[in-house]
């Protein structure tokens, strides 16, 4: 049977986004959970299921790394509404610490600034749970859906009432089945040297060709200061996907690009 990965453990967020993209799909998989982001990308897998991008705290970082560095593709994504409570067992004013996800914790800035609370950052939503329950004097911050029978509960604790978090179904092959005439695009572009008018010639393309970019990121190569790959996502019509390759190729002296998903 397929193998599909997502962060763990079971509870999280991440594992309704990939029931979902299962049910939605039709897929027939085995799922998987793993402690981190980069666990999961670490192993062998079929599909995997992970966060990219939060309505009011923005892209997973690491998700764009790893998915730079990796051999794989987007192929789907999806937005889930995102809620969390504030869980205890004491009175949040005698806790000691609050267990909470890194990505959750931007989230919910409010709460925890107002407690002023010793913070323990966690890799998942369920591990924040399961330490909490292992702590007496803890709070935990936890998804709405996650049950536990807590003493004091504060509701919606997310600073936005909107809250979002989109996610990607990765594949090992790109999606050239899409269906739809207009579909999304990811890519990055790695520039070779940081001169004058690259961002600008850059974009100059996207303009040229027509094409709406919906979103720019730039992350640190890890090289050194200054140095950075683009992060693109654009809406592209199908039959405009190889003009822009040739456009693209006519300034490989100046930069690299990698596909990152066709979905
Ligand atoms: O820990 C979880 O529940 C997750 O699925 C991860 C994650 C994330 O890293 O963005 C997913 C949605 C929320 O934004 C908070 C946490």
């Amino acid at each position: 049977m397929k193998k599909m990965m997502t962060l763990g453990p079971k509870g999280t967020y991440s594992e309704i986004a990939s029931n979902t993209f299962i049910k939605n799909l039709n897929l027939d998989v085995s799922l998987e959970f793993k402690h981190s982001i980069d666990a999961c990308f670490s192993t062998v897998f079929d599909y995997l299921v992970v966060p990219i991008e939060n309505s009011s705290d923005g892209f997973i970082q690491r998700t764009l790394d790893l998915l730079a560095l990796s051999n794989a593709y987007i192929t789907h994504d999806l937005t889930l509404p995102i809620s969390f409570k504030l869980i205890s067992n004491i009175p949040l004013d005698e806790v000691t610490s609050i267990y909470v996800q890194f990505k959750a914790q931007n989230q919910c800035l409010d709460i925890l600034n107002t407690l002023g609370k010793k913070l323990i950052i966690t890799e998942s939503n369920t591990e924040s749970l399961d330490k909490h329950l292992l702590d007496f004097n803890s709070a935990a911050i936890i998804p709405s859906h996650l049950l536990a029978s807590s003493n004091y509960v504060v509701n919606a604790v997310e600073d936005y009432k909107n809250n979002e978090t989109r996610f990607i179904l990765i594949e090992n092959n790109l999606n050239l089945e899409t269906t739809s005439l207009l579909y999304k695009v990811s890519m990055c572009i790695i520039p070779f040297d940081d001169k004058p008018g690259l961002l600008s010639d850059i974009l100059f393309l996207f303009s040229k060709e027509k094409i709406n970019l919906s979103s720019i990121m730039s992350r640190p190569t890890k090289e050194k200061i200054g140095s950075y790959t683009f992060f693109l996502d654009f809406l592209l019509e199908k039959d405009k996907l190889e003009s822009l390759f040739c456009e693209l190729e006519k300034l490989k002296e100046r930069f690299h690009y990698k596909l990152l998903g066709i979905y």
